[in-house]
């Protein structure tokens, strides 16, 4: 039987926790973002930053070696590791115990990719948010979905939706197909769109911030950063999801009247997460 949630600011203050007086950036929890390829390290600059913005005490960022003077100059608060090749990623490699993996902005689906992605998933037991390029890479490799840790987060908008579940001939359709996914893989489906719905097994969340401001290059990869910053910090895989929806909305919500729909683009989500923050700790 399927159960339905709003996700309002009362739902989401069920979830919200403020950040601690005595904390510090150790256990604000460490991030590791993976992606990239020439001419698209601009989505992993996003997404890291994104998770910086969101309170992660840390965040590395693992990137072909083209993208290193890009990120490193771009975004100084970031870490970061790189391949072994310029241009993509080929051989998955890092050394330290991140909380939470952000995996595909930006990572294409060149041949040294895939394998490389296969070889990770082989041996990864740490929580995953997975988009772009790495959805469609599984989506052509289904049986790699059995190697995700359950509770993994996927994040497809329509097109890699469809890639994902196949083709829908109606509203009910796709969510009956995307609810058998989730059931069948034990992962966390969010139904990136107008307006976006995360569906949990059974349990789906419609979320209701977000406006068409967000119908920007990047404001995907920004969703990644914010919810893997949330896993990062310890939030349970679906309060990650539904708590970093709501958030990227809220922004697109806050900014418009500032900005118009126009000249909104992926880096005003990340300039006004401090005020989503901010509206949600106002009485
Ligand atoms: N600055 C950077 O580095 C950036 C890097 N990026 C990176 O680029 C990579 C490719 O990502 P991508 O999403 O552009 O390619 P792809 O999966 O072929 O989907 C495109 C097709 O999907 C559809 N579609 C999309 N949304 C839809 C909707 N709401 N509703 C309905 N349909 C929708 C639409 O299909 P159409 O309607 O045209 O048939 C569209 O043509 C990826 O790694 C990403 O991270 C980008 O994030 C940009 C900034
Ligand atoms: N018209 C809209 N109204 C609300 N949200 C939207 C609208 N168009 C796009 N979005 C949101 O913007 C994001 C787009 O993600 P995606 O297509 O992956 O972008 P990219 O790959 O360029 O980063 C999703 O979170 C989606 O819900
Ligand atoms: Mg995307």
């Amino acid at each position: 039987m399927e159960k339905f949630i709003a996700v309002d600011r009362k739902e989401i203050l069920k979830y919200y926790k403020p950040i601690a007086v005595d904390t510090h950036k150790g256990i604000q929890g460490h991030a590791l973002i993976i992606g990239g390829s020439y001419g698209k390290i601009g989505a992993v600059c996003l997404s890291s930053k994104s998770a910086l913005k969101t309170g992660c005490g840390l965040v590395t960022a693992f990137v072909p070696k083209c993208g290193y003077e890009i990120l490193q100059i771009g975004i100084p608060e970031v870490m970061i590791l790189t391949d072994v090749k310029k241009k993509c990623i080929s051989n998955i490699n890092f050394d330290f115990q991140p909380n939470a993996i952000g995996i595909g902005p930006g990572i294409g689906q060149n041949e040294a990719t895939q394998k490389a992605f296969l070889k990770f998933l082989k041996s990864n037991k740490i929580p995953l948010v997975i988009d772009a390029d790495a959805l469609n890479i599984l989506s052509n490799n289904k049986a790699w979905f059995l190697l995700l840790p359950s509770g993994s987060i996927l994040t497809p908008h329509p097109k890699e939706l469809e890639r994902l579940i196949g083709k829908w001939d109606s509203e009910q359709e796709k969510f009956e197909k995307t609810i058998s996914f989730s059931l069948q893989y034990k992962v966390i489906i969010v139904m990136k769109g107008a307006p976006t719905h995360i569906i949990d097994g059974e349990t789906i969340y419609k979320n209701t911030t977000g406006n068409q401001a967000l119908a920007t290059a990047g404001s995907g990869d920004v969703l990644t950063g914010i919810i893997s910053s949330l896993l990062a910090q310890l939030y349970d895989a679906i309060e990650a999801a539904v708590l970093g929806v709501y958030l990227h909305g809220l922004t697109a919500d806050i900014a418009v009247p500032k900005t118009g729909f126009q000249s909104f683009i992926a880096s005003d989500i990340i300039n006004h997460i401090g005020e989503a923050f901010l509206s949600l700790e106002s009485k």
